[in-house]
This record gives C-alpha cells, structure tokens and sequence, in this order.
C-alpha cells in the first residue's frame, strides 16, 4: 500500500467538511488506488497544530472538534509552531491550504504555498487569494519544482470548472466570463427581498459556513473580485489582481430597489464580467438588474453559475444548484485523487 501524506492548513468549515469526505471514502481509495492518505498535521490560527508523522486520528479529532471546538488531549498539540514553519518542516506529501482570504495580497496563504512549492510538495488551494495575486507566480514555483498546483474548489466551489476547462475545452480561447459567482451575496439578495433583515441572513449564513471569516468581503464585492480575477489568471492568460477589478458590493441594494426592479421584470443579482478589449482584459463586478426570463435569474439561495464564451465552443454555462460547503470540500477532495492518479 503506497502512502500519501496531507498537511491540512486551516480547520474551519472547509477542513472539516473535506476530513468528513475522507474519512468517508478513506477505504475506498485504498481498494481502488492502492493508496492510503494520512493526515500528518492540522494548523489553525487559534485552536494550536497538530502533527503526527504516523498519521492523526482523524475521526477523533474531527468528533472532539464539533463537540467542544477544541482538538482532543490524545494528540500531541504543537502549540509554538506557526502554520508556516509546519509547512516549511514537517515530512508531508500534499499541503491543502485552507486559511480565510485576505485581501492583503492573499497572504498569509501565499507564505504557505511558497513554502511547500519551494519544498517539491505539491498544493491543493481552496483560498483564492493566492491566485488573484500571485497566479503566474506560483504556477512558475509549481512547475520549476516538478509539482502540482490544484484549486478547484477556489471558484464554483467543487463544481468541475478548472478541470472541465482543461480536459475538455483544449485549445478554446475562452474570450468572456459571466458569473454569479458569491453564494453569500445571491442568499442575501433573496432574503433582502424577502423581507429578511441582514443581520439575520449573515449570522445564518455563518452557521451553514459559507460566508468568509470576514462577511465584508462577501457583501462588498470583493471575495467575488478575487474570484473572477483568478479566474481571468488561470483560464484567459490574464495577469490581474483583484484591485484590477471594478467592484460594486451588494451593501447599498434595497428591498425598494429589489421590488422596483420586479415591476420591471428583473430581478438584481451580483454580476462578475470579464472579457477582452483591445487585448486587455476587464474585469467588473456588480448588482446588475436581469430579465426574470434570463437563466441567471434562475440562480437562487446559493447557488452559482458561469458563462464562458470560447471561440471554438460558442458559449458553454454550468450551474451548481445550492451547494454547501461540503460541496467545496468535495472540490478539495476531487484535487486530492487527482494528485494520487497522477502519483499512482
Ligand atoms: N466555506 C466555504 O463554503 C468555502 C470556502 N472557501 C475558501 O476556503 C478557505 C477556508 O474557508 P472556511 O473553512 O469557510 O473558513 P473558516 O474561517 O471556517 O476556517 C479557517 C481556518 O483557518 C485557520 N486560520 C486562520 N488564519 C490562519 C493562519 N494564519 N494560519 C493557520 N490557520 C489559520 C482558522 O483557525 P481557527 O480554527 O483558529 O479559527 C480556521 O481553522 C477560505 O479561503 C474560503 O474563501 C472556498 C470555497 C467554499
Ligand atoms: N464566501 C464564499 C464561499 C465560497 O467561496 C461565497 O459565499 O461564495
């Protein structure tokens, strides 16, 4: 049996629903890929690290973590090690970063991937700052070390956009994007015109975990601005940052405004464009009103859909109906077999 050692790097919403998959599907990757994955470390910002080269007991910790919010006394906690010199030291194979998004440059998410990169470890990314940043950058690291780059799950949670884009749009020049891209911003649009006060709608969408660590982000545009520019970086060649993005939050939209808009026949949604001009790319987000006949105006809760306009495809949509966060921790997941396909 071959091993794969795992680093997880953040233990919030995510770790946790992508440690519930792989507890889950643990025995079937054995049957099927002769391959046993261990977690050997889990570092957090608050809670200290774990790390244990013979593999950490994944269901205790994960059982202790949703009881009482702290990682059991069993395992031996490193609490003077920061994440960074965890992924700088200890002996694993894939470093899975899962930290919240800052919009200082991605960091410290960047630090991390660096860090193991440098090391020849290969990096499954769920936090898309490090892309809207620092994409070429770490692409460059990745393939001077010989090692994997995978982020599905940074956009469309783990709907299979990156990787249908590249197995099976090869050679399409993909020339504009259209996305409802924020799940957090399209539930508060429907609570908005449903009556719903935010401050309700943010502590809900806090318990389900799909709102950033910091709802501003969300609500202002800007997680959907970090989004779409490492979307542009990975799939149009472009070399952008989020601050290269026109941004418009959904925090001035009103019930009024919502109810005017249906009189119309629209509905008002939160709308990330990219597309090409003059051999720039321009990026904008925005509310934007939409015919109520149009799909997007069928997007509702959570869920989130692209349009991606290629020369050689015409324009081809894909839709996630409602996901959860357990759906971006299958994102993460489906990365990970893609790294012990590609190993095996
Ligand atoms: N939740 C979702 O639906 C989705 C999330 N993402 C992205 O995944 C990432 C994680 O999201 P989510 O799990 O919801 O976030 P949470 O806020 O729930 O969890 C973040 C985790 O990272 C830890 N952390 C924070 N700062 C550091 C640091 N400097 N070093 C090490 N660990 C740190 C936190 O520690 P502590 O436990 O001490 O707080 C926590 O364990 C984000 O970048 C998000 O944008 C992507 C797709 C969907
Ligand atoms: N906060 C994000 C979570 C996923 O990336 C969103 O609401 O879409």
């Amino acid at each position: 049996m071959k091993k794969l050692n795992v680093a997880l790097v953040g233990f919030g919403s995510l770790g946790q629903s992508f440690a519930r998959i792989l507890l889950e599907k643990k025995e079937e990757i054995e049957k099927e890929y002769e391959t046993t994955v261990n977690v050997v470390a889990i570092t957090t910002k608050t809670r200290g690290n774990l790390v244990d080269a013979w593999g950490i007991d994944l269901a205790r910790v994960l059982k202790n973590v949703e009881e009482t919010g702290v990682f059991p006394n069993q395992h031996k906690t490193v609490l003077h090690k920061t994440s960074l010199e965890i992924a700088e030291a200890v002996d694993y194979d894939v470093l899975i970063e899962m930290t919240p998004l800052d919009m200082n440059e991605g960091q410290v998410a960047t630090e991390h991937i660096m860090a193991a990169l440098k090391r020849g470890k290969h990096v499954i990314c769920a936090n898309k700052g490090p892309l809207a940043w620092h994409y070429r950058e770490l692409m460059e690291l990745a393939d001077e070390n010989n090692c994997k780059l995978l982020f599905e799950s940074t956009v469309m949670d783990g709907a299979p956009l990156f990787s249908l884009i590249r197995e099976s749009l090869k050679m399409c020049e993909i020339t504009e994007i259209r996305g409802i891209l924020n799940s957090t911003t399209n539930y508060i649009l429907q609570g908005i015109e449903q009556g719903k006060d935010m401050k309700d709608i943010v502590s809900e969408s806090k318990k389900r975990g799909f709102i950033e660590a910091n709802p501003k982000y969300d609500v202002e545009g800007t997680e959907a601005a970090a989004k779409l520019a490492a979307l542009a970086n990975a799939v149009m060649d472009a070399d952008v940052t989020p601050d290269d993005v026109e941004t418009t939050g959904i925090e001035n939209v009103t019930k009024e405004m919502i109810d005017d808009a249906a009189a119309r026949g629209n509905v008002i949604k939160l709308i990330c464009r990219a597309y090409r001009k003059n051999g720039e790319v321009i990026l904008k987000v925005a509310p934007e009103e939409v015919n109520k006949m149009n799909s997007f105006a069928a997007v509702t809760g959570t869920s989130l859909m692209v349009s991606l306009t290629t020369d050689l495809m015409g324009t081809l949509t894909i839709m996630t109906e409602a996901p959860e966060v357990d759906q971006a921790g299958y994102g993460i997941f489906s990365d990970l077999l893609e790294l012990v396909e590609e190993l095996n």
